[in-house]
C-alpha cells in the first residue's frame, strides 16, 4: 500500500519510509552495543508493533528471541479508553531474562506504564523500552523510554503498524489522516 492507494484520506506524510528505515538501523546499533553478550528477549506489543518489531529484529546483530503480548486500550477510536486489557499474554517466562519491550508509539503512556508494572512483577533481569514514536503527553509521564525513534506532535498518526479503526497499518510510512476520515469530530 502506498500514498496513491490512500488518495484523499491522507493529510500528509509525517515520516517517509527511508527515514523510518534509517532510524530503525540507528536504534538497532544502540541496542546491539547495550546488549552485547546478553540473552535478549524482544517483547512486541500487538498489533501496532509488528512492523517495527520485524524490521528492528532483522537489523540487530545480537541474537534475540521474540515474544508477543496483545493489549488494547483504544478500540476503534482515536482516544485511549484508559483501560488496558490483556488479549494475549507472553508464552515465555521472563524471570531473569533481559527484556526489551518494542512498541510503535507512546501516546498517553498508559499502555506502557501498565505493561512495565505488569512485566516488572515477573522479575526479569532487566526491562527496557524501545518505542518508534513518542507524543508530548508521554514525555510528561514517569516512564523511562530508553530507545526513542521520533518525537512527534500531538496528532493522530497512521501507517507502519499504526491503525485507525484497524485500517492503514500496511502503509510503509507514517502519516496523518484527513479530517473527513474521522467523521469530523476527531473520533
Ligand atoms: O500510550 P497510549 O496512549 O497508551 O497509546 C499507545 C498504544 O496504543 C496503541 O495500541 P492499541 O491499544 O490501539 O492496539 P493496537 O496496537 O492493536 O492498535 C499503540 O499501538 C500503543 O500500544
Ligand atoms: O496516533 C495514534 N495513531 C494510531 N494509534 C494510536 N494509539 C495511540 N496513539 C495512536
Ligand atoms: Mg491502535
Amino acid at each position: 500500500m502506498d500514498e496513491k492507494d490512500l488518495g484523499k484520506d491522507l493529510a500528509k506524510v509525517l515520516i517517509p519510509e527511508a527515514d523510518l528505515q534509517a532510524k530503525v538501523k540507528e536504534l538497532a546499533a544502540q541496542i546491539d552495543a547495550d546488549y552485547e553478550g546478553k540473552d535478549l528477549l524482544l517483547v512486541g506489543v500487538l498489533k501496532g508493533a509488528v512492523m517495527i518489531m520485524a524490521d528492528l529484529a532483522r537489523a540487530l546483530h545480537t541474537p534475540a528471541s521474540m515474544d508477543w503480548m496483545a493489549v488494547s486500550s483504544y478500540g476503534s477510536g482515536t482516544k485511549s479508553s484508559g483501560v488496558v486489557r490483556i488479549l494475549k499474554d507472553l508464552d515465555t517466562d521472563i524471570l531473569d531474562r533481559h527484556v526489551l519491550i518494542v512498541e510503535d508509539i507512546v501516546d498517553s503512556g498508559l499502555t506502557l506504564s501498565w505493561l512495565v508494572s505488569n512485566l516488572r512483577s515477573r522479575n526479569p533481569a532487566s526491562l527496557e523500552i524501545c518505542a518508534l514514536l513518542r507524543k508530548p503527553e508521554a514525555v510528561k509521564m514517569d516512564l523511562n523510554v530508553k530507545y526513542v525513534g521520533f518525537d512527534i506532535p500531538n496528532e493522530f498518526v497512521i501507517g507502519y503498524g499504526l491503525d485507525y479503526a484497524e485500517k492503514y497499518r500496511n502503509l510503509p510510512f507514517v502519516g496523518t489522516l484527513a479530517p473527513h476520515v474521522y467523521g469530523g469530530n476527531g473520533g
